[in-house]
């Protein structure tokens, strides 16, 4: 039991798409609280379902039954409470960092004089400061994925929904950006659910890991991470025996799910 607010409930959520060739079930029913200041990882073999999961919780991809409690009250609809950084930076080519990273608070009828502080103080935390006028094309790949966070904590989501969002970046900037973004999360106090390919960044980030099964997605196992990795950096984590033994552990959930279906 937990006193700690639920910001995102599925309950019995699950997904199936008709397809060409037939009925897709990518998920079968799903069962999982999202709290208040959770990082949760949701891994599994390619194709079960993490990333319907996530656009469910988004509110883009409609459940083909079951139902989804944001701050306990159905959701339908995607709202500016569950933002999405997607593994490709997704920003709008022909507006500034600044016009991109003000765009969803001027949707929702902020004033101006506070977009532009919101904007300034975020650009600040994810160290773009000197590139608010820069296009997205000026921008490395880093600099556009850091937009884009940008472009998300600027809102203070209730949950921050995360697909994969360091898979597009090279080895380098992959580890400093996972750096980032605890310290962000830290600083903030946000909720975050997180798809990602990686059993490592998910022992780095996170406080609790979803293993799912291969398809169609159900969850396997929750792992609970008991040491808060995140503060330290990257390579000290991954130096620490208790890192490696619950990464081991975890993937080794993981293989059987891949190895379930070869
Ligand atoms: N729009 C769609 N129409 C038909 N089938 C879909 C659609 N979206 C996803 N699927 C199917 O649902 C299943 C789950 O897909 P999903 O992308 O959620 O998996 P994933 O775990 O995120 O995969 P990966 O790790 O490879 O990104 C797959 O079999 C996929 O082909």
């Amino acid at each position: 039991m937990t006193d700690r607010q639920a910001k995102l409930r599925f309950e019995g959520v699950h997904k199936s798409f008709h397809t060409r060739r037939g009925e897709v079930t990518a998920l079968s029913p799903i069962d999982l609280t999202v709290y208040q200041g959770d990082f949760i990882a949701l891994v599994g073999p390619s194709g079960c379902g993490k990333s319907t999961l996530l656009m469910i919780a988004a509110g883009l991809e409609a459940a083909s039954g079951g139902t989804v409690l944001a701050d306990g009250a159905p959701m339908r609809e995607p709202g500016p409470d569950r933002c999405v950084v997607f593994q490709r930076f997704a920003l709008f080519p022909t507006k500034t960092v600044t016009g991109n990273v003000e765009y969803g608070l001027r949707m929702t009828g902020v004033p101006k004089a506070e977009r532009r502080e919101r904007v300034r103080e975020t650009l600040g935390m994810v160290g773009l400061s000197a590139f608010a006028d820069a296009y997205p094309h000026e921008l490395s790949g880093g600099m556009q994925q850091r937009a884009a966070l940008a472009r998300s904590i600027v809102m203070r989501p209730d949950v921050l929904l995360m697909d994969e969002p360091f898979g597009a970046l090279d080895a380098q900037t992959r580890i400093i950006m996972q750096e980032e973004i605890a310290r962000i999360a830290r600083d903030l106090g946000l909720t975050v659910l997180l798809v990602t390919h990686s059993v490592e960044e998910a022992v780095y980030l996170c406080n609790r890991i979803i293993v799912l099964t291969a398809r169609p997605g159900a969850i396997k196992h929750e792992f609970t991470v008991d040491d808060d990795w995140s503060h330290h950096s990257v390579d000290e984590a991954m130096a620490q025996p208790g890192f490696g033994s619950l990464q081991r552990t975890v993937w080794n959930a993981v293989r059987e799910e891949i190895t379930s279906v070869q």
